[in-house]
């Protein structure tokens, strides 16, 4: 796979903080660095992670060419020599953990931990954002989409309408980790191994003198993929019937048409008339594709209504997000070191929200004796997690505590480099899908439901909550 160089896919304020820092002579203190989003995208009650690989990816290949530092020394005179010295030597060699791709996540947990160099973990935080906050929010949208069509074969249709071909590539693949079963994108498809799928369009049907010729003509170039577009003039009166003549035909010499697909009018009307006609036709096993502009509340409202509908090409409203256009991922310093120790470091707002989570800190996801998850747990990377018996207490009402007991703690986040090593070896993307599917099985249905779903707790330890209780006394006294 080829990548482009993207040292400089960076905010110019993390640049200029590194030269600060190292005309300070601080570019080398070490910080910890976590990446999180404070809102469940869609109004669900969970987000689906994704964009680990190509932030690792990223992170490996990170150098400053001879080109980019002539850029940056046109942009600013001040900037020394020194530090495009600095800037050419300039490899990772921090360390990051991260929780896996197609990892279920909450609000308000660390996803990515950084701990390296200032000068490293300011460049980088421009570009992990990007990747996580995009291929997150699709990830999470896919996966709503495939909550409201849970047996139905589910096709990703967006790149016309994606913002740019990293987008289109990146979201087809994120739609794929969380439940989509084919993309339209052929080099989604040959950069990742995702199925591609393809119907045909109304310029073929135009393309022809009548609609039944071209039928005809498309079954016989391609009759394993004959899915025909049936609203190109009239669907019930022409589109169809013609698609039952040309599938009598092939099945006369031993063929099958595949599919009917309908673009326009009213989805369930006509999607019900459709299978009727193809039934009594003998054609029960042709299927019947819908798209324009769908999304999930659509094709939950199109299941109500009895849609005769088992395949969804899913474009604009899946690609741009378009309920939710962004996810916001930030990316906070929560700790520091001092020479000796890691010293906790806190944000104050005046939005409680906003407030950070002090301390270098990891997320452990709590599963009880059936094995589904209590609650996340965050607590200090040196803390132990007693699995006997374990108090979790809700943060900001603590009065409101239980204890859980015999539990298994899984440590979420995974160590992907460490001293600039990555340890971590990429799944393939079908391990992904699969890692994906057993995390959705380890919750109860109310937090993963699409409306009004129960919130699932992410707990503080009792150490990290005091850090942050300490912190926030101390600063705002
Ligand atoms: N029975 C239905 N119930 C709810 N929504 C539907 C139903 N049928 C279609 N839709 C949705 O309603 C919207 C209709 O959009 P629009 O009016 O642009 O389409 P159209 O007029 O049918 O087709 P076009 O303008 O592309 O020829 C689409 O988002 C479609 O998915
Ligand atoms: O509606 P979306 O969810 O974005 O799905 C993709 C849409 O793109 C195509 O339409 P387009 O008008 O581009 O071309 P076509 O209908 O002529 O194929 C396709 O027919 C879908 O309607
Ligand atoms: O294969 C299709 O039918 C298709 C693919 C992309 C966009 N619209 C339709």
């Amino acid at each position: 796979m080829s990548y482009e160089d993207l040292a400089l896919h960076t905010d110019k304020y993390q640049i200029n903080m590194m030269y600060a820092h190292w005309k300070n002579e601080t570019h080398n203190n070490i910080r910890v660095f976590e990446a999180f989003f404070r809102k469940n995208p869609f109004k669900s009650g969970y987000a689906v992670f994704a964009g680990l690989e190509r932030i690792i990816t990223y992170i490996e290949r990170l150098r400053f060419s001879e080109e980019d530092i002539n850029y940056l020394k046109e942009q600013e005179e001040n900037y020394e020599e020194g530090f495009f010295e600095e800037l050419r030597n300039f490899k990772f060699s921090g360390e990051l953990y991260a929780v896996k791709e197609g990892t279920v996540v909450f609000q308000n947990e660390p996803l990515i931990r950084i701990k390296a160099r200032v000068f490293e973990a300011q460049l980088i935080e421009t570009a992990l954002l990007n990747f996580m906050n995009y291929q997150t929010l699709i990830a999470s949208k896919a996966s709503r989409i495939r909550q409201a069509a849970p047996k139905d074969v589910l096709m990703e249709f967006g790149t016309r309408r994606a913002q740019e071909a990293d987008a289109a590539i990146w979201g087809a693949r994120a739609a794929y980790i969380a439940g989509f079963d084919a993309t339209s994108n052929m080099r989604a498809g040959k950069l990742f191994g995702i199925p591609t799928k393809g119907t045909h369009a109304h310029s073929w049907v135009q393309d022809h003198d009548t609609e039944e010729e071209s039928f005809e003509r498309f079954a016989n170039a391609l009759p394993d993929q004959s899915v025909f577009l049936v609203d190109t003039y009239d669907t019930l009166k022409s589109g169809v019937p013609n698609a039952i003549k040309v599938g009598l035909k092939m099945k006369e010499q031993g063929k099958s048409l595949k599919g009917i697909r309908l673009d326009s009018g009213d989805l369930a009307y006509l999607s019900i008339q459709a299978r009727k006609m193809l039934d009594e036709a003998g054609l029960k096993d042709v299927v019947i594709v819908a798209s324009n502009d769908l999304d999930d509340d659509v094709i939950v409202d199109l299941k109500r209504q009895g849609a005769e509908i088992t395949s969804w090409g899913i474009g604009t409203q899946l690609i741009t997000a378009a309920d939710q256009p962004a996810l916001g991922g930030v990316y906070k310093v929560v700790a520091k070191y001092n020479g000796k120790e890691f010293e906790p470091t806190i944000k104050i707002s005046g939005n409680v929200e906003k407030i950070t989570t002090p301390g270098y800190k990891t997320v452990y996801r709590i599963l009880n004796k059936e094995g589904k998850a209590e609650a996340d747990y965050i607590a200090m990377v040196d803390e132990k997690v007693p699995t006997d018996e374990l108090k979790l207490f809700d943060p900001v009402h603590t009065y409101k505590n239980k204890v859980v007991k015999d539990i298994e703690a899984v440590e979420l986040q995974q160590p992907i480099f460490v001293d600039g090593k990555r340890v971590y070896e990429l799944p393939s993307l079908e391990e992904i899908k699969s890692y994906h599917q057993e995390q959705l099985s380890l919750f109860w249905p109310e937090h993963l439901r699409r409306l009004n779903p129960q919130e699932y707790y992410i707990d503080l330890s009792e150490r990290v909550w005091q850090t942050k209780m300490d912190l926030l006394e101390k600063h705002t006294k």
